[in-house]
């Protein structure tokens, strides 16, 4: 068991395999003129339970609380109260079951592809020979074949996501979180990368969390899709998507429509718009959409 994981606080998991009971996260902020402190609080009574192999997408208006939330299952950060279970054990820290991809790529740049991929196993201590097949798999198994041996900058925004998602499986962790991985990159690359995304999970059988801005983005890839609300961030409503799989050629189906169009309902219905929230005359669904180039 893992340094960070409190042998004492275990629960009974069953197939269960992220559980998030009644979190809040306040932040302290600084005010403008006497610099006195004040709260914010930034998500309240959050309970959400993630089953073990599930694809469960966040979708949520700007500032609800999306990544507080992940960095919290990623043990970057505490909640102020409440807790977050892995396999029924406490989360207090970051750990190698949970990989973790985030925007804007956070490779390092004095690496090629290959070391960059061979990191965590690293740190893993793997041996070198091991650390080698593990990571040409991935990196064929993300499309860079040829490529090993390229450092950050000579790669495209794409083929950086690739590398950053080529990272986190290498060092076969259980649970992926996945930040807006895709945001950064044009809407064909994006589709590319979310079929990729759905074959690499279909093969590896990982839970995944995944947040994004893209109510398209998760209705063609979710199990289900949490909706959450700001002001303060919470769920408001878990949609199940019963669209089978592979989904290739689902976005054109009337199905895909209705679901894409009840959690579209769900964001314009939210009174509540997020500090980065819509523009005066748009409405959240729409800047959520807008923001994601659908
Ligand atoms: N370190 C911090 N100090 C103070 N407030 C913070 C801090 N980090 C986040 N917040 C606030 O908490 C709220 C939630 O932020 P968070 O980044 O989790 O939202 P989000 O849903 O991921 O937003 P986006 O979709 O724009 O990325 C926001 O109102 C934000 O301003």
């Amino acid at each position: 068991m893992s340094g960070n994981i409190q042998a004492q606080s275990q629960e009974s998991a069953g197939d269960d395999k992220i559980v998030a009971r009644n979190i809040r996260r306040v932040y302290t902020i600084k005010q403008k003129g006497d610099g006195g402190l004040s709260e914010f609080e930034a998500i309240k009574q959050l309970d959400l339970t993630v089953k073990q192999g599930e694809f469960l997408v966040i979708v949520g208006p700007s500032g609800c609380g999306k990544s507080t939330f992940l960095d919290m299952v990623a043990g970057l950060a505490k909640p102020s109260s409440g807790e977050i279970f892995i396999d029924g054990r406490l989360i207090t820290g970051p750990d190698l079951d949970r990989g973790i991809v985030l925007q804007g790529y956070a490779l390092f740049p004095w690496r090629t592809v290959r070391k960059n991929v061979e990191f965590g196993l690293e740190v893993k201590k793997v041996p070198p020979k091991e650390r080698r097949e593990i990571s040409q798999k991935y990196i064929e198994l993300v499309g860079l074949k040829n490529f090993e041996e390229r450092y950050p900058h000579e790669l495209s925004g794409g083929m950086k996501q690739r590398v950053a998602i080529a990272r986190a499986l290498a060092y076969d962790p259980e649970v992926l979180l996945m930040d807006e991985p895709f945001a950064a990159v044009d809407a064909q690359t994006r589709e590319t990368l979310q079929e990729e995304l759905l074959r690499i999970w279909e093969k590896t059988k990982k839970t995944i969390i995944f947040v994004t801005h893209g109510i398209d983005e998760a209705v063609f890839l979710g199990d289900r899709v949490a909706v959450m609300t700001a002001n303060p961030g919470t769920i408001k409503e878990v949609v199940d998507i019963n669209l089978p799989r592979p989904r290739d050629g689902i976005r054109s189906s009337a199905e895909f429509g209705w679901i894409r169009h009840k959690i579209w309902q769900l964001l314009q219905n939210d009174e509540s718009a997020g500090a980065g929230g819509p523009v005066a005359g748009q409405s959240i669904a729409e800047a959520i959409s807008s923001s994601a180039a659908l």
